[in-house]
């Protein structure tokens, strides 16, 4: 089941590549094994030419790789993710232009999406009218500290479909690679919509 999710996840990182959604080695990219385990995408690497090889198992509760090589700078907010949501299986970080514009352009803690037909492509959601909250936090270098300050955060707010860093890149999930990489898609189209209306729209 994680063998082939991880063949799917593989498939999605050359997408992403193509789309120059993770630029000089930007992103990070993983599939759940079961409640223990995921694997990670290996540090450096370029993420649009990663092979199954360049996964390494890491331990969810812990964040440590049984192999001896470095998972991702940020293994730590994917493991975060699995914890907190038990029904995610896979997780996507990109760094594309209009998330690391908009989420510095939006000086608040959230970005608020609303009157997008397109908002639909995030599961769950059935109109234009409503308003999808997508959490902002600052960036940071620790890691650790970024993943204990979302953390908190969801504890008492909902957190769907995805975060964005600051000036850094949009993280987000799915139950599969079709629905993470559908959210992602949704996402980044919905983020470069709202980019353009603020740099039209005078009102
Ligand atoms: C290429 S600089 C960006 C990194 O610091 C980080 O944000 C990133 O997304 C990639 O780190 P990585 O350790 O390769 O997973
Ligand atoms: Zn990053």
């Amino acid at each position: 089941m994680w063998q082939e999710r991880l063949g799917q996840l593989v498939t999605t990182c050359h997408w992403i590549g193509a789309k120059g959604w993770a630029p000089a080695t930007g992103g990070n990219m993983s599939v759940r094994q079961d409640a223990q385990w995921c694997w990670l995408s290996e540090s450096g690497r370029d993420k649009g030419s990663l092979t199954g090889e360049d996964f390494l198992q890491v331990d969810i509760a812990t964040n440590q790789a049984p192999s001896g090589r470095k998972p991702s700078a940020e293994t730590g907010l994917h493991t975060l993710v699995y914890r907190l949501f038990p029904e995610a299986n896979v997780v996507l970080h990109v760094h594309t232009v209009n998330a690391t514009v908009l989420s510095r352009i939006e000086k608040s803690a959230t970005l608020n999406i609303s009157g997008y037909e397109m908002q639909k492509t995030l599961t769950g959601q059935q109109s234009h009218l409503d308003t999808v909250p997508i959490a902002i936090f600052d960036n940071d270098q620790d890691i650790d500290a970024l993943a204990k300050r979302i953390e908190q955060y969801a504890q008492h707010n909902p957190l769907n479909y995805g975060f964005l860093l600051r000036g850094h890149g949009l993280t987000c999930w799915g139950k599969d690679v079709n629905e993470a990489r559908r959210q992602l898609e949704g996402l980044e189209f919905l983020f470069e919509c709202e980019m353009q209306r603020r740099l039209y729209q005078r009102d």
